[in-house]
């Protein structure tokens, strides 16, 4: 494509979007290259054909004449991504069209560019009246405007009703945004930096920011002096609770975003354990710049850990459980394709196994939260529920000290479409005395 007059942006998307498709990479691993400019506006159309390419796919099996399934995989491709700029991004359609026509005249060949030509030209016509499913069960339908996978819409429905789980959905689909931890920046160095911000309205010391470029750029996060990290997960933090002093146990720590709130909250002093299964994971936490000297790792199964293997007398013990992850599902475009009900199965069996072994580690009066960042039930309240079934010993602390909106039930639960946040939960409990 090298004398191609199709933007060096749309190449670069188009390639690493065969290369997903040819070998499954992750979408957040995937190297685009280009420059930095390239990069982002290719990753954006990465991203988002990646989110919405169930909704794509129905679009196109509707506006093609032909037997959709008879499309070669590039030219479904190609009008994937015209499709996701026309319908998604404010590029004119004139000129997303003339792209996606050359892009696949590049490709494919001329034989190829009617067929793309009437399809993108068809949809941008009908854009504000395009086809919808009618499959005659409202679920999937949903799953298919919202490019859901059927099976998480219905688990959702079942829990909050159709219309809410509807609004869940849209929430999870829209751009995200990020919060910052400020640990050695001001709210006017922001201003400085010429960042917009609005407070948190959930933790002190954080703010939410549209864009992040310009705190990478001034080189904040290498140095350490922000961090980036959802409020719901700081808000576990918030109700972990820990003091300067305290003998804290993270036991699933990688790669250790909430060990570094957890140090900094410390003051420097105490101690912070840091446990995890994966050596290559806790890396990223030994890497960590700024990270406060009271943290120490340790590469375990949780599941085999002994009291004798972890610091005397901790105070509290976190247990941020490998977990779903459909709370941060709007972080994550291909999260939702990657997930399946026999993985909810599974990690609801290790979140039961690595709660059985962080109860061992926690002495009379000590404190243990448990953790996810899912918005299913089954990995939340009723994995904790089930716990307290089996163990007498331990009560429900409430996070009286926490902001009343965020707790439910006496848990900790954000939410994206009430709280603007990730969706993130945690139960606080105490071990009664001996
Ligand atoms: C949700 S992530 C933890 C995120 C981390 N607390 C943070 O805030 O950055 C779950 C972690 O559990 C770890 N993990 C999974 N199974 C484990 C096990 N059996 N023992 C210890 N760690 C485990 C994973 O490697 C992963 O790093």
């Amino acid at each position: 494509m090298a004398d191609s007059t199709v933007s060096s942006a749309r190449q670069l998307a188009y390639r690493a979007l065969t290369r997903i498709d040819q070998t499954e990479a992750y979408v957040d691993q995937v190297d685009i290259g280009g420059t930095p400019r390239q990069r982002r506006q290719a990753r954006d159309v990465v991203a988002g054909v990646t989110r919405q390419q169930r909704w794509l796919w129905f679009l196109i099996t509707q506006l093609y004449n032909g037997t959709p399934n008879d499309l070669e995989p590039a030219v479904v491709r190609i009008l994937k991504m015209g499709l996701y700029e026309l319908l998604f991004q404010a590029t004119p359609a004139r000129a997303a069209v003339h792209q996606y026509v050359e892009l696949a005249k590049d490709v494919v060949g001329k034989r190829v560019a009617g067929l793309v030509n009437g399809i993108l030209r068809t949809a941008d016509r009908q854009r504000d009246d395009l086809p919808q499913p009618d499959t005659g069960d409202p679920e999937r339908d949903l799953a298919i405007r919202t490019s859901m996978p059927t099976w998480l819409v219905r688990r959702w429905a079942e829990a909050r009703g159709l219309a809410k789980t509807e609004a869940l959905l849209h929430r999870l689909n829209e751009r995200p945004t990020y919060a910052l931890h400020l640990f050695d920046v001001t709210p006017a160095d922001l201003d400085d930096l010429g960042v917009a911000w609005t407070p948190s309205p959930y933790v002190d010391g954080m703010v939410r920011v549209e864009a992040l470029q310009p705190v990478v750029q001034a080189g904040w996060l290498d140095e350490g002096r922000v961090m980036v990290q959802g409020e719901g997960a700081a808000l576990v933090v918030d109700l972990l609770d820990p003091q300067p002093g305290d003998t804290v146990l993270d036991l699933c720590a990688a790669p250790g975003t909430k060990t570094r709130s957890i140090a900094h909250r410390m003051n420097g002093q105490g101690r912070v354990w840091a446990n995890d299964h994966s050596a290559h994971r806790l890396q990223a936490l030994q890497e960590a710049p700024g990270a406060p000297g009271i943290i120490e790792t340790h590469t375990a199964d949780a599941r085999t850990l002994t009291p004798e293997d972890a610091p005397d007398a901790p105070t509290h013990v976190l247990l941020d459980v490998p977990c779903t992850g459909t709370g941060v599902l709007g972080r994550r475009a291909d999260l939702r394709w990657r997930r399946t009900p026999n993985d909810v199965q599974e990690l609801v069996a290790l979140q039961d196994e690595l709660l059985e072994a962080a109860a061992r580690l926690v002495p009379p009066e000590g404190i243990l939260v448990y953790s996810t960042c899912s918005l299913l039930p089954q990995e939340n309240e009723e994995r904790v529920q089930a716990f307290l079934d089996r163990h007498s010993d331990f009560e429900v602390a409430p996070p009286a000290h926490l902001p009343s909106d965020v707790q439910h039930n006496g848990f900790l639960q954000t939410d994206p479409v009430a709280h603007g946040t990730d969706g993130a939960f945690g139960a606080r409990l105490r071990r009664t005395a001996a």
